[in-house]
């Protein structure tokens, strides 16, 4: 067990790289804020954050960069979790109000985070004076009401979330991939009459949506002004719901959305099985589209494979324009390379490595990026040219995991190899045990090995419902628990698989 003063010590060797690697200005927003707080058993360690925003931001971005590293420092962390502190929230709150904020479009690089949490997005032409957090509309009266900590009021200042300065269309590089989301976000953020709502956009993790998002915000600040947007993620909408359910102030809430030209919400499959928030969600969205506002909503799938949302939001979603952005190729790869190094100061990183990464880094555009900012850092703190050897040594572990990526077609080919039966039969609607059982370890080990989701798993196995591969899961889960020998025949397939 390590004791407090290593613990601590490991924390700031964990900062240190993490500085080299994500450039200054990332660092202030997004990592010096955060506090060490526990080592949880097993192996947790527990960080503090001012806000829940930042919280969701922290641990989709950099989550598990920062579990590697403490990793590498202590070796028994196996886990890093975040707590919102409210100390810190009253801090960063005072902050706040004390920063002024520059207008958006003269924003190059990023902004500190007391100044991005206060930064409304709606009317781009106000002062600088009003970028301090001034509520939207009757958020005001919600605050002035209720009796809540400072720091809670606060965190809940300008419904919409801030915006990443980088997130522009000069930044977003246009492949085959994702050309179609990139015009139809462009047409949008032209402002004029809305021609597709909503326009939804959908692909897998880091490929671009929140970057579209942000892009067209930033474009409509600068043509249109006058016009109210507001970005922010399905997680902020439901906290924002469920705090006006709590404080009973539903119709401040209603008002500050329904009066909005253009409402983005990023991510919102993670409203599914909220039913309320879910109902809320769409009287906002119907209320807005019947006013021919403009909506955009992203999410890591299509409308149709929403699970655990109503057949009629999901159906209403797919009304306008659903754009999907697909994994990048090898070219947009290179080119997002080439793009973001500029960025990146005068470290000479020869084409060579560059064409390296965009072959070996194929998950997503941010892991692309994070392989770029470590080879970049590493090469900073020890002084060493950039090199493939070096960028094989650095990298290891993320080209581990980049080799690592099994498809469903093989799961289907291995466990028919595995359980002797024909490739067609566990694709088929035969019922036999001999079939059905491999066909359930199948579908499990989909759900557990590739990112699909039920749905589209369930097409993959012959076009059968996603209610059938829950059933497969938690079937192949009991068999697992109560028989050790099916439990290793999963395991050795498992390992088959990753190997
Ligand atoms: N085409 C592109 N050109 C330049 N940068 C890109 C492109 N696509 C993605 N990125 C970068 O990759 C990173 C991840 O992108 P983003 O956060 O928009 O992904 P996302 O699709 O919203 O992911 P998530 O599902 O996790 O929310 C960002 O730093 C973004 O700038």
């Amino acid at each position: 067990m390590v004791n407090h003063q290593q613990f601590e010590a490991a924390w700031t060797a964990v900062k240190k790289r993490l500085r080299l690697e994500l450039g200054d200005n990332t660092f202030q927003s997004w990592i010096r804020p955060l506090s060490l707080l526990e080592l949880r058993a097993p192996g947790t360690v527990v960080l503090g954050v001012p806000t829940s925003f930042m919280r969701d931001y922290v641990r989709s971005h950099f989550a598990d960069r920062l579990t590697a590293l403490w990793r590498t420092e202590e070796p028994e962390v196996g886990l890093v979790d975040f707590m919102v502190t409210p100390r810190m929230a009253a801090t960063a709150a005072a902050a706040a109000t004390a920063v002024p904020v520059p207008p958006p479009a003269a924003a190059n690089g990023s902004l500190p985070l007391a100044a991005r949490a206060a930064l409304p997005l709606a009317g781009a032409a106000r002062p600088a004076a009003a970028y301090a957090p001034a509520p939207i509309g009757a958020t005001a009266a919600v605050s002035a009401a209720v009796s809540v900590p400072a720091a809670a009021i606060r965190e809940d200042v300008g419904v919409g979330a801030p915006l990443d300065p980088r997130f522009t269309f000069d930044n977003f590089v246009v492949g085959k991939s994702n050309e179609l989301a990139h015009a139809a976000a462009r047409r949008v953020a032209e402002g004029e009459a809305v021609k597709f709502n909503p326009l939804f956009l959908y692909g897998g993790v880091g490929l671009g949506k929140t970057h579209l998002m942000h892009a067209i915000a930033w474009a409509l600040r600068e043509k249109a002004p006058e016009k109210k947007v507001i970005y922010l993620s399905a997680e902020k909408f439901m906290y924002q719901f469920i705090r006006a359910l709590r404080f009973k102030d539903t119709m401040a809430f209603k008002e500050q959305f329904r009066s909005v030209d253009i409402l983005m919400i990023d991510d919102v499959q993670f409203i599914s099985g909220k039913d309320s928030t879910q109902e809320e969600f769409f009287h906002t969205f119907n209320a807005l589209v019947d006013h021919n506002r403009q909506v955009i909503i992203s999410a890591d799938r299509s409308p149709t494979d929403l699970e655990g949302i109503e057949e009629r939001i999901r159906s209403r979603l797919g009304w306008g324009l659903v754009a999907d952005i697909h994994p990048t190729d090898y070219e947009l790869r290179l080119g997002i390379l080439e793009q973001k190094i500029e960025g990146l100061g005068p470290i000479d990183v020869p084409r060579r490595v560059l064409e390296f990464l965009a072959h070996r880094i194929t998950s997503n555009v941010r892991e692309l990026e994070g392989a770029l900012n470590r080879v970049v850092a590493f090469a900073e703190l020890v002084g060493r040219p950039v090199t493939i050897d070096m960028a094989q040594e650095v990298l290891q572990d993320l080209l581990r995991a980049n080799d690592r990526r099994v498809t469903i077609e093989e799961i289907q080919r291995k466990v028919a190899d595995y359980y002797g039966v024909r490739l067609n039969d566990l694709l088929s609607a035969r019922r036999a045990r001999v079939v059905a059982r491999p066909r359930q370890v199948a579908m499990y080990l989909a759900k557990q090995l590739t990112s699909r989701s039920l749905p589209e798993i369930g097409r993959k196995f012959g076009g059968r419902d996603h209610t059938t591969v829950i059933h497969a899961v938690r079937k192949i889960e009991e068999l697992c628990a109560a028989d050790s020998s099916f439990h290793d025949d999963i395991d050795s397939l498992r390992r088959m698989l990753e190997a």
